[in-house]
């Protein structure tokens, strides 16, 4: 049996197709710099313990765009690794939003497609394509199950101290406000990896999700019991194109004194802010090469990206009264080796303190990156959504 998953991210489409019950990849595959230039997709097919790739650069303009052109490299040309449709038995979707209504993966029907739709202005940057690849993948795999597995579910387990906002209860009950934290997929991932890394499934663990999109998790005994992203994929972290936290009276101030509408609001703190906002770029490497130019407003943007980050391990540290290790994963946690020294720079007191030349070597496989007397371990933890919803998959059609 196929199964084929679909990650769309906010500015990437990850894919990986995997064989069940072996869970072993066929083939997988990027595009990146979705919607800016130098997009490129990178297609990786598995022969016989052997690496195939092939990279394909023309621009694409957006996730549908990025998802048909990955369709063609999956079914024509010397890698293809489909013969027709009917191969995929399901394709699983990352679905970024999943309000409380989803708790696990979740078969795609017309009613899961209109919940979908209904969080749209909740995460602005994902709900949308989620759905616009849903239906891509309707088309092309037409007798295949689609299946959804959201960002939301694994944080479904934070308590009400930590999930609910200091406003009347009414707005919780009638309007679902409250936090549900994201990349819950990345963050179980990660968090199950560096418990059975440390052997130790009593365990407080900070996970560190530095992509386009970041976050952080507190984990407890493997269960995330709080999240830097709130109600939406907005909060928290610095991200590419994403203010992060940011005191909500600067939105009553651009309205009521800039003349702000709530479109150009969203636009402001959702795709205009973050790296791009201060640095210049959204896209980390592009950061790092201003910063090498001497670019001052790239060099602000890492010291703040840096500073929002270490003040949410402090938080953390106290939440979970300590902490057995700190996870870095995703594109920057995983190949920025700057931002991770930045990081850990001064948390002594934290008992945390990390070795530069381990940090140096990261190779794209679970790492420790610590001294050996740092009482807390880092962990560099290569993240692997797209094997996680295959895996959540599989079980759900085994039932
Ligand atoms: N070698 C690298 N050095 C620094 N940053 C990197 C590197 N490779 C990727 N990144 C950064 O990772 C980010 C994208 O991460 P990713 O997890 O793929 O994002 P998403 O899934 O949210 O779209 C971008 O900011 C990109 O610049
Ligand atoms: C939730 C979120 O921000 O996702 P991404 O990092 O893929 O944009
Ligand atoms: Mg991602």
């Amino acid at each position: 049996m196929n199964i084929l998953v679909i990650n769309s991210g906010s500015s990437s489409l990850k894919y990986q197709l995997f064989q069940m019950p072996s869970k072993s990849p066929v083939c997988s595959g990027l595009a990146e710099r979705i919607g800016i230039d130098g997009s490129f997709i990178k297609h990786t097919v598995y022969i016989k313990g052997e690496k195939h790739i092939t990279e394909q650069t023309s621009f694409i303009a957006n996730h549908s765009d990025g998802l048909k052109q990955i369709l063609q490299l999956l079914t024509v040309g010397e890698f293809a690794v489909i013969a027709s449709p009917d191969d995929i038995a399901a394709v699983g979707h990352r679905v970024v939003h999943g309000g409380e209504h989803f708790s696990g993966a979740t078969v795609i029907d017309n009613e899961v497609k209109a919940q979908i739709k209904k969080l749209f202005s909740l995460a602005p940057l994902h709900n949308p394509v989620n759905y616009k690849c849903i239906e891509v993948a309707e088309e092309t795999f037409p007798s295949a199950k689609q299946i959804a597995v959201f960002d939301t579910a694994f944080h479904q387990s934070l308590p009400a101290e930590a999930y609910r906002y200091a406003i009347p209860e009414s707005y919780y009950k009638e309007h679902g406000i409250r936090v549900y934290g994201f990349h819950g997929t990345s963050h179980k991932y990660v968090s199950e990896q560096a418990i059975a890394y440390l052997n130790k499934p009593e365990s407080k663990i900070i996970t560190i999700h530095l992509g386009n999109g970041c976050s952080m998790a507190a984990i407890k005994n493997g269960k995330s019991i709080d999240a830097s992203m709130g109600f939406g994929p907005l909060s928290g972290l610095i991200m590419g194109t994403r203010s992060g936290d940011i005191d909500p009276s600067v939105i009553f101030h651009l309205m009521e004194h800039a003349g702000f509408t709530l479109e150009q609001l969203g636009a402001l703190l959702n795709k205009q802010s973050g790296l791009l906002g201060v640095g210049g770029s959204s896209d980390m490497r592009d950061i790092r090469k201003l910063l090498g130019e001497g670019n001052d407003s790239a060099k602000l943007a890492l010291e703040l990206y840096a500073y929002r980050i270490k003040k949410f391990i402090g938080a953390y540290a106290a939440v979970l009264n300590g902490i057995d290790a700190i996870v870095f994963t995703a594109g920057v946690g995983e190949n920025d080796t700057a931002m991770r020294q930045a990081v850990c720079k001064d948390l002594s007191y934290l008992g945390i303190s990390m070795d530069d030349d381990k940090n140096l070597k990261y190779k794209g496989e679970i790492l420790a990156i610590n001294e050996p007397d740092s009482r807390v371990k880092i962990l560099v933890i290569p993240t692997n959504e797209e094997y996680e919803i295959s895996s959540q998959c599989f079980e759900l059609l085994k039932v």
